[in-house]
């Protein structure tokens, strides 16, 4: 196939169906050599043959139990009323496991038996033949095909076989998966960062996840953007590997190569999937060896080797790949989508009131937090625009049912307190899980409504009462038995850079000639907040230049003053501490936390109560500067 000036979007099975073509083409092995090896090395590995039995388990006929072997005609007509007694002839006394003495059928338990001054044993009930005897073969039987070919070994497996008479098995090797890191720009983990310099971290990635699936990973060193020397980087690790990744350098950019070396060193199948992220993927074939170009972004390389790489490392083993189990859920939020393409979007999960629910975390290919966070994956199919808010949908999930059911969704505004209580939970009970996503104060309430979350954290000024939050209950969740526990007091302020260089003094130095504010997203309460400064001072929001620029979180703010983007954002003083900036009082507001009464004794909410009455927890509140723990836990409404 010709290179086209800009990459296609080919559909990912039809992607897959084209590499694996062109790697049979280009004589790449279908199958990685078979080995043989001793049963306690070989669990991970798949079996290249099938495992029959070559003995029998249990290989004589045993005793199930403790107690004494019989002959069951001897206890025929035996009752609580007419007992039989065996004479000590008629007896054996066995433990569970031995064999089952010659002549002997049956055993019973000692708990059963009752022995009289001659030692005869007292029987008070009939037994059956072979009842408590575990047969010849009752596990597994000569002859008897115990694996498949094309298995993955697991400990009971290999138990098994071993029972069934292996000490050994015929199993693939690992397949080898080369990793080759590319860019000018990439430096490895442990260099100090400075603009232009990006970590190493995908090689580190995509290696771990190599391993992950069975192989054995290597990571070249960094290759610069040049195609002659990744060209004979691919060529020597082709020469030695099962599967060559190259990483970055895949999209259209004037230093990316992959698609161009790959064409060159022998075929290249496909440029370009219907998948996001991902979507610049190259895939190939050189001197017999399947090459896979993953796009730089984190996110696009991780998901890349889920797609592609995981099924055709275990094609080369003669194995499925691992599907993730999948679960149903609702959509927390609407969900818009490109058409045309797979968009893999990741998502945490969480149970509300027995209904699985799903909230989106952000799309970015290079947010790789978002698949740290995510506890599962959906795929909107490139033939869909999306979803619609509370739609059910599929989850392919990323960590345990009974972890995410003991998760508390807490939805709302964004506060440093809720990231020190998540960790303070997780490190008392490592079942429990504390996950916050923001939204605003208001999208909280409104997420508190629609049975999205179980808490909803809240600081919203109502400007005609003066008070906080409890009027916006009454309008958003209205006629609900609604809890408000109070979390804390926060100094609200300006952030501004250290040693604030603007000389801002206050909210009317915002609408300074020159002065660049950042402001928080609509429905946000320290958006509310700013609003209500604004107009008790006359001044029009149009009249600061950057109203309109938005960040999500306190952190976010801050981060976009210390790296100079903007001058000032009103925020709490935690997050100006936490990038060594300074900070200029505004007020003090309560911070709360709101949830439906009869979550307070919900399991799930559990953990946070005693965490809120803590007094080690509320100094380390203190100690992130500007909170005011004297209310923690109050329960106000
Ligand atoms: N004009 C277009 N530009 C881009 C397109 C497009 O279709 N047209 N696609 C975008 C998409 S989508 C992706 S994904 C990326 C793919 O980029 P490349 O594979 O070419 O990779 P780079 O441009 O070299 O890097 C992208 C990004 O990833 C970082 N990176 C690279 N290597 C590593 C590494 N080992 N560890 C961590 N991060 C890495 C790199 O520094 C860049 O930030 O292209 C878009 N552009
Ligand atoms: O397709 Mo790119 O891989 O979205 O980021």
């Amino acid at each position: 196939m010709a290179t086209t000036p800009f990459i296609h979007d080919v559909p990912a099975a039809e992607a897959l169906a084209a590499w694996r073509a062109a790697c049979e083409a280009a004589g790449c092995p279908r199958r990685v050599e078979a080995v043989r090896l001793g049963l306690q090395e070989a669990v991970g590995r798949v079996t290249a043959e099938p495992v029959w039995a070559t003995r029998s388990s249990p290989s004589f006929d045993a005793a199930a139990m403790d107690g004494i072997a019989i002959r069951a005609a001897h206890t025929i007509g035996a009752s609580e009323s007419t007992p039989v007694l065996l004479d000590p002839a008629d007896y054996v006394v066995v433990d569970t496991g031995d064999p089952l003495p010659e002549g002997f059928d049956a055993v019973v338990m000692r708990e059963d038996v009752h022995y009289d001054d001659r030692r005869r044993a007292e029987l008070r009930g009939a037994v059956v033949p072979y009842q408590h005897v575990r047969l010849i073969g009752e596990d597994v039987s000569a002859n008897e095909l115990l694996l498949p070919e094309g298995h993955r070994l697991r400990p009971v497996d290999v138990a098994a076989a071993a029972a069934a008479g292996a000490v050994d098995v015929l199993v693939r090797r690992r397949p080898v998966v080369a990793v080759l890191p590319t860019g000018d720009e990439i430096r490895p983990v442990g260099t100090e960062p400075a603009p232009g310099v990006i970590l190493d971290t995908n090689s580190l990635m995509l290696a771990a996840q190599a391993e992950a699936a069975g192989c054995q990973a290597w990571r070249s060193d960094i290759l610069p953007d040049d195609p002659e020397t990744i060209a004979a980087a691919v060529r020597d690790a082709a020469a030695r590997a099962d599967l060559v990744i190259i990483g970055a350098g895949s999209s259209a950019g004037r230093d990316d190569h992959t698609a161009g070396v790959v064409e060159r060193l022998g075929t290249l199948a496909v440029h370009g999937v219907a998948v996001r992220p991902g979507h610049p993927v190259v895939l190939g074939a050189v001197d017999g060896t399947p090459v896979l170009g993953a796009p730089g972004y984190p996110v696009s390389a991780a998901l890349t080797f889920d797609i592609f790489a995981a099924p055709l490392v275990a094609a080369l083993e003669g194995a499925a790949p691992a599907e993730p189990p999948r679960v149903r859920a609702r959509l927390a939020r609407k969900l818009a989508s490109r058409m045309g393409m797979d968009d893999w979007i990741r998502v945490r999960l969480g149970r509300v009131g027995g209904d699985l629910v799903a909230t989106p975390l952000p799309r970015g290919a290079g947010v790789l937090t978002s698949l740290v966070r995510a506890d599962g994956l959906l795929v909107v199919p490139a033939a869909l625009e999306g979803h619609h808010a509370g739609e059910e949908v599929e989850i392919g999930l990323l960590r345990g049912v009974g972890e995410i059911d003991r998760t508390i969704l807490a939805v709302g505004s964004h506060d440093l307190v809720l990231d020190l209580a998540a960790s303070q939970i997780r490190a008392a009970d490592p079942g429990a899980t504390l996950a916050s996503s923001n939204v605003g104060s208001l999208g909280g309430l409104v997420a508190l409504r629609d049975g999205l979350c179980h808490v909803a954290g809240s600081h919203l000024l109502d400007p005609e009462s003066g008070e906080y939050t409890l009027p916006y209950i009454d309008r958003v969740l209205t006629g609900r038995d609604i809890a408000v526990v109070r979390l804390v007091h926060r100094e609200q302020g300006l952030i501004v850079a250290a040693g604030n260089p603007v000389g801002i003094t206050g909210i009317e130095d915002l609408t300074r000639p020159g002065v660049r504010y950042v402001n928080r997203q609509r429905g946000a309460g320290t958006r509310v907040l700013l609003d209500h400064e604004l107009c008790r001072r006359g001044i029009a929001p149009e009249s600061l230049s950057g109203y309109t620029r938005e960040e999500h979180t306190h952190l976010a703010v801050a981060a976009a003053i210390a790296a100079d983007r903007v001058d000032a954002g009103l925020g709490v003083l935690a997050a100006a501490r936490a990038f060594g900036l300074d900070f200029v009082p505004v007020t003090r507001e309560p911070y709360d936390l709101v949830l439906a009464a009869e979550t307070l004794d919900d399991p799930i909410t559990a953990p946070l109560w005693p965490l809120l009455a803590d007094p080690t927890f509320r100094s380390a509140v203190e100690a992130l500067g500007g909170y005011g723990t004297e209310d923690m836990g109050r329960r106000i409404r």
